[in-house]
């Protein structure tokens, strides 16, 4: 190389542009330090250099660089001139590497912006430093509603909702002035368009050198959220403030959340019952069969509702009114059970007030007409099933108008409720007293043991109506009361005639002079009355000493001799009227006399038959006969012991006569008292045998020495075959059984010759006396041909 272009060198290498001299072919002929560096590649002169030379033009041109370490680019400058005398290129490489990777990675970076802006869900914006927007993407545009390019400049204000705008700026100015980020919940209509709600944020953007370029914003769309906020803020609400106690479980009916409204209900905290089950309040009213119920159907349905007895923490038990729905996830599997309740216990107890009121009498809170019609029905369908009897009195106040003329309403309403209470106090519990209106009452009697005992329980009533009445102004009043009585079976079946004809016989009642009492038949009223009668004058006869006892003779078949007498008892009136035992008997036995009457009987039997023997008289059995009541509700076997006692009489010559009615009542208790009866050594006889449903082996529970056979068998022997047939059967099983038998009502020779033929021990009978009274029977056995005392 000369000197010259030795020292060119030197000074070409101090060049940081790549310098290179190539031939017209492209070899390289000189290359510097730069373009050997820029280039990687050492040995280059010589060699072809790859790139194009624009030969023409002296305008620079970019080029890329294939280098062993990587691309490069060069900006390229090319001139012709003549190197040691041949035609070739001067050119100059700049390297422009790193301004092109800065302007590639520019370009990656606005293209990821527009991906970005484009995708974003929220919208972008950008403005100068004066807030004049500058760039916003399409989702800004989508949530304004403003169309494209509007928004540039000062556009965008016109998309602020018109009552948001002055706060918008107000907190615009303040975070440029105090250079914080914007950050504001505000909303965006442009026109008409929607509303929508967004949360706007927005920075300073900033220089290398600090200075304010402009700022840089988003906007989210928050419109659904607010909306979700809203109606969760409406649900809250509901949840909390509604009346209905709200209960929410998870999938394992665990409870997670309840409302005010289920803590005020229930009694229990929130943190009392999280976790729990509703099993929690269960009250124990239902069968656990109910709740299987009621799942299975919310498992099938989704859905459950019905009332429901539940337990408040106090232990109280309430009616709920419940409501079970089933909450499914996406997937459609259960995830929670919402229960929903309203305390229905007001509900039920209005219910029940107004069901009170429908059916009762406000002034006097008896049962109304409506009410009486119910149960008058009821006991009807009852009676009819139970074969039994009952009786409707309807009750009219006498005089109690003039009560109400003279001292005003009020008073009149204070004697209805007097009357009512005085009613319901002589009543039994199960009788039912009602009020129809004005002074009218009406009283249903069940169970009736006898059409007379409703006679009995109205002049009860008359009674009670008959004593003063003092008024709450201070008046002592007295009223009376016109009874209409009707019965069931025998006047009518039905509800609305038994009303009507107990009307009725009221109104003959009021019409006869009134406090009286009248059936519906005029039979019956007389019966009634007279059976009423007789109780009175039995009472006072028995007072008097009136009662008497006769005997009749027993006799041996066989023999025909006396072996002992029935004492039947007789009410002789101061008039001599002799009253038989069939007309006040059964009357005794209602009332209850007939224990003091059967106490006297068996006494004064004790005593004349002591009395006989001690007058030299054969010894005989006395039998006496004792009702059913006498046996249940008396200490018999006492009255028995101190009548013995007390007259010295013998207790293997007394005899005591029970029904078989009597015995079948209450079957252990009878046969404890028989076997304490027989144990004081007295014989025991059953009396009126046939009549009821005796069986062999009933008979043999009771300690029994005599069968009496029924004067109904033996009366049409020997016409009728059936009751001789009867009779003999009777008599082989009284023997099976070791027992005697004595036949009763015998009449006549042919009846006496049937018995004796089947072998029937005793009679007694019209055939050889009636009763008699003491002398007379004492006469007859004196007299008697096969007396002992004649023998
Ligand atoms: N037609 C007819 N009648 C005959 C004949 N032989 C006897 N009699 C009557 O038949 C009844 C027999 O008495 P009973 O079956 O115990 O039936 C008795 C008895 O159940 C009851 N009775 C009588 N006295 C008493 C008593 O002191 N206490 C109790 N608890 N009941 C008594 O009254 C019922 C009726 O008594 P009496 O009127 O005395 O009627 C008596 C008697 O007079 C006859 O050949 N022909």
């Amino acid at each position: 190389m000369p000197d010259s272009l030795e020292r060119l060198n030197l000074i070409l290498n101090t060049i940081t542009d790549g310098i290179l001299v190539v031939d017209i072919l492209g070899i390289v002929l000189y290359a510097n330090q730069a373009a050997i560096k820029l280039l990687e590649r050492k040995a280059i002169v010589g060699q072809t250099l790859a790139i194009p030379i624009s030969t023409g033009s002296p305008e620079p041109q970019d080029i890329n660089l294939i280098r062993p370490s990587g691309f490069a680019w060069a900006e390229m400058r090319s001139v012709p001139f003549e190197w040691e005398y041949t035609p070739a290129y001067a050119i100059v490489l700049h390297d422009i590497t790193a301004r092109k990777q800065a302007e590639i990675a520019l370009q990656h970076s606005e293209a990821l912006f527009q991906t970005l802006a484009r995708l974003a869900p929220v919208g972008i914006f950008k403005t100068d430093t004066h807030g004049k927007f500058e760039y916003v993407n399409q989702r800004w545009y989508d949530i304004s509603g403003m169309s494209a390019d509007l928004a540039l400049g000062d556009g965008w204000v016109e998309a602020i909702f018109a009552d948001d705008r002055a706060r918008v700026f107000q907190e615009w100015d303040r975070t440029t002035q105090t250079q914080t980020p914007f950050n504001s919940q505000y909303r965006f209509q442009y026109k008409n368009g929607p509303v929508h709600w967004v949360i706007g944020r927005a920075t300073a953007e900033y220089d290398q050198n600090h200075e304010l370029l402009g700022y840089i914003g988003t906007i989210t769309d928050i419109t659904d959220i607010k909306r979700n906020e809203a109606q969760l803020r409406q649900a809250a609400a509901v949840f909390e403030t509604t009346r209905e106690g709200v209960m929410i479980t998870d999938a394992n009916r665990r409870i997670q959340r309840v409302n005010r409204a289920f803590i005020e209900i229930t009694g229990y905290s929130q943190a009392e019952c999280l976790g729990k089950t509703a099993a929690l309040m269960r009250s124990g009213r239902h069968p656990r069969e109910f709740y299987v119920e009621m799942w299975a159907q919310i498992n099938l349905y989704e859905h459950w509702q019905g009332e429901i007895w539940n337990r408040r923490k106090n232990g109280e038990i309430y009616p709920e009114l419940l409501s079970i729905s089933t909450v499914k996830n996406q997937a459609g599997e259960i995830c929670n059970y919402v229960g929903v309740f309203a305390d229905i216990s007001k509900l039920k107890a209005s219910e029940q007030e107004l069901e009170y009121l429908a059916h009762h009498d406000p002034l006097t809170t008896l049962p109304n007409r409506m009410l009486f019609m119910s149960r008058l029905q009821h006991s009807i369908d009852q009676a009819q099933r139970q074969n039994c009897q009952l009786a409707v009195l309807m009750l009219d106040l006498d005089r109690f108008k003039d009560v109400n003329d003279s001292f005003g309403h009020l008073a009149g309403d204070d004697l209805l409720q007097m009357v009512a209470r005085r009613l319901n106090s002589r009543l039994r519990a199960s009788d039912t007293v009602c009020r129809l209106g004005g002074d009218e009452f009406v009283v249903l009697l069940e169970e009736l043991p006898h059409p007379e005992s409703a006679a009995r329980i109205a002049l009860d009533i008359i009674a009670t109506m008959n004593e003063a009445w003092c008024l709450s102004t201070g008046n002592e009043v007295r009223i009376g009361v016109s009874i209409g009585i009707a019965l069931f079976p025998d006047h009518s079946t039905t509800a609305a005639e038994l009303i009507q004809h107990a009307d009725t016989a009221m109104y003959q009642a009021k019409n006869e002079g009134r406090n009286c009492f009248k059936y519906f038949s005029e039979r019956l009223t007389h019966a009634a009355r007279e059976r009423i009668e007789i109780e009175y004058r039995l009472r006072l006869g028995i007072e008097k000493n009136q009662l008497r006892v006769y005997y009749q003779p027993q006799l041996e078949i066989a023999t025909g001799k006396i072996i002992g007498a029935e004492a039947l008892v007789r009410w002789q009136t101061d008039q001599g009227e002799l009253i038989p035992p069939v007309r006040f008997i059964p009357i005794a036995e209602e009332t209850g006399l007939i224990t003091l009457i059967g106490n006297w009987v068996l006494k004064e039997t004790c005593r004349q038959g002591k009395q006989w023997l001690d007058a030299g008289l054969p010894a005989l059995r006395l039998a006496v006969n004792v009702s059913s009541h006498q046996l249940m509700h008396s200490d018999l076997c006492e009255v028995v012991r101190t009548s013995l006692a007390e007259t010295g009489f013998p207790a293997h010559s007394l005899e005591l006569e029970l029904t078989e009615s009597a015995l079948m009542k209450r079957e252990k208790e009878a046969i404890e008292i028989l076997n304490n009866l027989h144990a004081l050594g007295v014989h025991l006889a059953i009396d009126d045998f046939g009549t009821g449903y005796s069986s062999l082996a009933y008979l043999k529970l009771f300690p029994l020495d005599i069968l009496k056979i029924d004067k109904s068998f033996i009366d049409d022997i020997p016409m009728a075959i059936d009751d001789m047939e009867i009779t003999a059967t009777i008599i082989a099983m009284a023997k099976t059984l070791r027992m005697k038998v004595i036949a009763e009502g015998v009449e006549t020779a042919e009846q006496l010759a049937f018995l004796a033929e089947r072998k029937c021990d005793f009679y007694q009978g019209y055939y050889t006396s009636k009763p008699l009274p003491a002398n007379e029977f004492e006469d007859f056995i004196k007299q008697h041909p096969s007396s002992p005392l004649l023998s």
